[in-house]
């Protein structure tokens, strides 16, 4: 039994944290930081975790936290980039959910997110957490940078696209909308319900911090000298709680062959990646609270672009889920312990 950490336990991917390892076979929490609820236990705060957890939230403390083999990190950007380099001096192994360590170049980290980069000298060691790309990098990492909630959709969505080099890379579209819970559980006039509900809206059309991090991870996946990755990226918000539907357009290079075919080969070991039949449409409430991501592919027409639907849930595949992922993947347990329970429904 593995010991584990959570810092920022009083948010939504904290929450999501604790309901997934309840179950855990092989990993058990003794202690999960906030410093607001710090002292209440945790099941007070949250009723749906009544009899699974004895633990009461406590204030950060480097020297607890460095008893624990793996820390995760649930907290707003920076958070972990100031408490790394002493969790790490103590052997202690993180997966961080934020997105402290999932740009490599620190400039263009500081650009998007508005400050310096808190902890440079720790970026190059970090792993890009999507098993789907780095799986074996993230089997003897001691940091694993989880990716973005966006991203992951979109990743896997275009992927086998580019690895194939298919496509243009330079004229790729993503529109991607989210449930609410992606944007935290902090209060924000935004979020109300009477703001968001029988609405609909684009946001951040004009660049969001996603924007780098995608596009990172899409040149990854392009053969050298297929060309450059240039990706529109329009996220939205949709007045539902849990969810991204990621609706993704690429122009095809020539006659591209069986899609279909060439998706379901690429994602057929992949035990969190559903190819769905042709002519599917896949929806949020078939993944919600499961770390499935399920895709589609079209070519309407018959013409040459190419059309990708992938869908996640934002606190699960898109975050926690995929958290316990890389740390099966990292303690060399079977990757799915812990994440088999499918969707709910309705
Ligand atoms: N929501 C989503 O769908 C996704 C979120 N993420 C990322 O995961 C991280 C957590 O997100 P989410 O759960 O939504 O966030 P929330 O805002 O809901 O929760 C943040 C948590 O961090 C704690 N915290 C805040 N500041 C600090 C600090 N300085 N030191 C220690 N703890 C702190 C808070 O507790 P307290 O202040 O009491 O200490 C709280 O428990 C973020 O980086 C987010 O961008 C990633 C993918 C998807
Ligand atoms: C609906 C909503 O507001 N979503 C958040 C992104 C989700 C998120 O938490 O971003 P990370 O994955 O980088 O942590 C946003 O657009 O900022």
């Amino acid at each position: 039994m593995i010991k584990i950490g959570i810092v920022g336990g009083t948010g939504y991917t904290g929450v999501e944290l604790l309901r997934l390892l309840a179950n855990h076979p092989k990993a058990k929490v003794t202690t999960i930081t906030s410093r607001a609820e710090e002292g209440v236990p945790v099941a007070q705060l949250f009723p749906n975790l009544r009899g699974h957890y004895d633990l009461a939230f406590s204030a950060p403390d480097p020297d607890v936290l460095g008893e624990c083999d793996l820390v995760f990190f649930a907290t707003p950007h920076g958070v972990a980039q100031a408490m790394m380099p002493d969790l790490m001096s103590r052997g202690t192994r993180v997966v961080d959910l934020s997105a402290d360590f999932r740009i490599k170049d620190a400039e263009v980290w500081a650009q998007w997110y508005g400050k310096p980069h808190g902890c440079p000298q720790l970026i190059a060691q970090a792993v890009y957490g999507l098993p789907e790309a780095n799986r074996h990098l993230i089997a003897d990492a001691d940091l694993v940078a989880c990716p973005g909630c966006y991203p992951t959709a979109t990743q896997l969505g275009f992927i086998p696209l580019l690895e194939n080099n298919l496509v243009h890379p330079e004229r790729l579209i993503a529109n991607a909308a989210s449930g609410t819970s992606g944007a935290g559980r902090q209060a924000s006039i935004d979020n109300l319900l009477s703001e968001t509900a029988d609405s609909f809206k684009a946001y951040a059309a004009n660049g969001h911090r996603h924007l780098p991090e995608i596009e990172q991870g899409l040149r990854a996946a392009l053969p050298k000298g297929a060309g450059q990755i240039g990706l529109t990226f329009v996220p939205h918000l949709l007045p539902m709680v849990r969810g991204i539907h990621a609706t993704l357009y690429a122009t095809l290079r020539g006659n591209a062959g069986d899609l279909q075919a060439l998706y379901e080969e690429r994602y057929a070991n992949e035990p969190f990646v559903d190819v769905l039949p042709a002519g599917s449409h896949p929806q949020t409430r078939s993944v919600k609270s499961s770390n499935m991501c399920r895709i589609a592919i079209c070519r309407p027409q018959q013409r040459d672009t190419v059309v990708v639907m992938s869908v996640i849930d934002n606190l699960t595949k898109g975050a926690s889920g995929q958290a316990i992922q890389n740390m099966n993947i990292m303690f060399g347990y079977d990757e799915t312990l812990g994440l088999n329970s499918p969707a709910l429904l309705p």
